[in-house]
């Protein structure tokens, strides 16, 4: 599987953000793309996930399952974490499992692998920070979907919580998926670095 774009240009607000972007994603891959703020980072992920209208360029998916589109093999995971707060920690995975469709694995066990199994019954509205990003994260190994588009995966997660991610990461990879993130800390992986925007 291969992720390509190519000759990329995003227009935000009639203003461009970035021009002649390309790059290249294997499988078994993690692209880490950094730059300044407002440099293009969420933009490029959005433009990648279908969800912002390229100005120019092409992006392609090689690979992967013909009878989906790219957006339908990916994960999408912005920096603010879409739960809602009255419901309980199982009840927002299991809603996103029905939301993406596919073949959802076993809810509890994908707690579990965040660390948030013993508190699976609490309402969404009691999380700290970091447990509403590791409730976030759980919807990654709840439906299988083989590209990870992450903005900003290890904001609020604490050292045992960026280590818990980084074997998600991992595991991921050695399955042979790829992950695109947008990151101003390092992912605790290694990617290869994809910068917009020139020097940091
Ligand atoms: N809805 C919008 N309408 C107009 N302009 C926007 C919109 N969203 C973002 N922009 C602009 O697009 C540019 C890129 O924003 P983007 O969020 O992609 O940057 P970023 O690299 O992810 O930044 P950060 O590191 O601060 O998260 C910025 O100049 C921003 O002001």
């Amino acid at each position: 599987m291969r992720l390509t774009g190519r000759g990329l240009r995003c227009v935000r607000g009639g203003r461009e953000v970035f021009a002649d972007l390309d790059f290249d994603a294997v499988a078994g891959e993690a692209v880490a793309v950094v730059g300044a703020n407002g440099a293009g980072k969420t933009s490029l992920l959005r433009l990648i996930a279908g969800l912002l209208a390229l100005a120019g360029g092409s992006i392609a998916l090689e690979g992967g399952d013909s009878e989906l589109t790219l957006p339908e093999q990916a994960h999408y995971l912005g920096h603010r974490d879409a739960l809602k707060p009255s419901l309980s920690v199982a009840e927002n995975l299991i809603f996103w499992q029905q939301f993406l469709g596919g073949e959802p694995a076993d809810a509890q066990s994908s707690l579990a692998a965040v660390g948030l199994g013993h508190i699976a019954h609490l309402p969404a509205a009691y999380l700290s920070a970091g447990q509403r990003r590791r409730l976030s994260l759980a919807r990654l190994t709840a439906v299988k979907r083989p590209l990870w588009l992450l903005d900003e995966p290890t904001s609020a997660l604490d050292a045992e919580g960026q280590a818990m991610f980084a074997r998600l990461m991992t595991a991921h990879l050695e399955s042979g998926g790829l992950l695109v993130a947008a990151t101003h800390t390092p992912l605790g992986i290694a990617a290869r670095e994809l910068r917009i925007g020139g020097a940091a």
